[in-house]
């Protein structure tokens, strides 16, 4: 099939202090999210004088694709648009309307499946054509990208670097800490056509990561960022129980890889390198933050190889993947459905 454009589609994030309040509340807008929890994260947000990273990520994100698909000779315009935050996803499907683009590929800032890292941003797209009319383009997702060597290698090097700043001679109680944003159990239980998708495919990636970056090393993959009202179950141990627990337990080090995320935004500069470190202080443990693949080569050249999946004849048959759980391009009706409310 023929695509007239990409477009790059992410969370969105404030970029002045005023804009905190207004953000966070178009990201938990009839998802039970209580006041005080939303106040304790604007002052994270506050904290880093009311920018969160991930916009100015998109565009360094947005600016190498464009260069990579430069170089390679890909004649497809790049626009961005976002979920919670300008550029808003329906004045980015509105443009791409009065430019003429019949035909656009979404390339979507999150490896995995689940309702918030899949189906809600399908509805994103949903919504944002719907605003603009019948003359809005034809959106098509890009397939998750959780096992996919661009994605994977990245991930590994930043542990095999971050590995190299703890002290070798405690390798052997030394530990990897892979996370990801925790999600409700009902969710997680919703994601992908079978159910439990998310956690699944987390699995796998921090299987992958490890075995290139340090099979000798025991690791565990736990959540952090829990949102929601307490009474809700979500996905734990959370990484902050995790690091006490394994300090109790003898280990020394530990590398903290957040395997869940592609760029370092305020959940990793907050959650892990506020909140985490100062746990893993209190504890006793060495601690290393991996980085995430951000602008890596790889991983822009990723987005790429995906684009050619979906328009070069065969090129579904030219996957480049790691793993083994069952992958598609486009979702069937019953993946990922929104958790019901409690
Ligand atoms: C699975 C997942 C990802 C990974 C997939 C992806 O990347 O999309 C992710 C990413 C992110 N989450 C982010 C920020 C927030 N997430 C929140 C709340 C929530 N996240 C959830 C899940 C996820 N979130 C869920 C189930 C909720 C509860 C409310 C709801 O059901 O929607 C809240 C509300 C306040 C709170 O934390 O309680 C905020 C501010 C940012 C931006 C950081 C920045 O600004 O740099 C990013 C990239
Ligand atoms: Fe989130």
């Amino acid at each position: 099939m023929a695509y007239d454009a990409l477009v790059l589609v992410s969370f969105g994030g404030p970029e002045r202090p005023e804009d905190v309040l207004p953000f966070l509340q178009n990201v938990t807008r009839g998802r039970g999210v209580p006041p005080e929890r939303l106040a304790e994260v604007a002052e994270h947000y506050q904290h880093f004088g009311g920018v969160s990273p991930i916009n100015q990520q998109c565009r360094d994100l947005l600016a190498a694709i464009r260069a990579d698909f430069a170089a390679h000779g890909v004649d497809l315009p790049v626009y961005w648009g976002n979920r919670n935050w300008h550029p808003m996803l329906a004045d980015t499907v509105a443009q791409l309307r009065d430019d003429g683009v019949r035909t656009a590929l979404a390339f979507v800032t999150s490896a995995y499946g689940g309702y918030s890292s899949c189906r809600q941003y399908q509805e994103d797209i949903a919504r944002a054509r719907a605003a603009v009319g019948p003359d809005a383009p034809v959106i098509d997702k890009l397939r998750q990208f959780w096992d996919h060597p661009g994605f994977v290698e990245p991930h590994a090097d930043a542990v095999r670097a971050a590995l190299a700043q703890l002290d070798p001679a405690r390798r052997a109680t030394t530990r990897l800490v892979f996370t990801a944003h925790s999600i409700p159990t009902s969710m997680a239980a919703n994601a992908g056509p079978h159910g439990n998708r998310y956690p699944a495919q987390l699995a796998e990636t921090a299987r992958l990561v490890r075995a290139a970056a340090a099979p000798d090393l025991p690791y565990d993959l736990v959540w952090q960022s829990r949102s929601g009202p307490p009474h809700v179950p979500w996905l734990e141990p959370d990484v902050n129980d995790h690091l006490a627990a394994l300090a109790e337990a003898g280990t020394t080090s530990v590398v903290v890889s957040p395997i869940g995320f592609v760029s370092d935004h305020l959940e990793v500069v907050w959650d892990l390198d506020t909140e985490a470190l100062e746990t893993a202080k209190r504890v006793g443990l060495d601690f290393v933050r991996a980085a995430t693949p951000g602008t890596d080569p790889r991983f822009v050249a990723m987005v790429r190889e995906l684009v050619a999946e979906r328009t070069e004849p065969g090129g579904e048959r030219r996957r480049r993947r790691l793993g083994e759980l069952p992958l598609w391009d486009t979702c069937p009706a019953v993946c990922c459905v929104p958790a019901r409310r409690p």
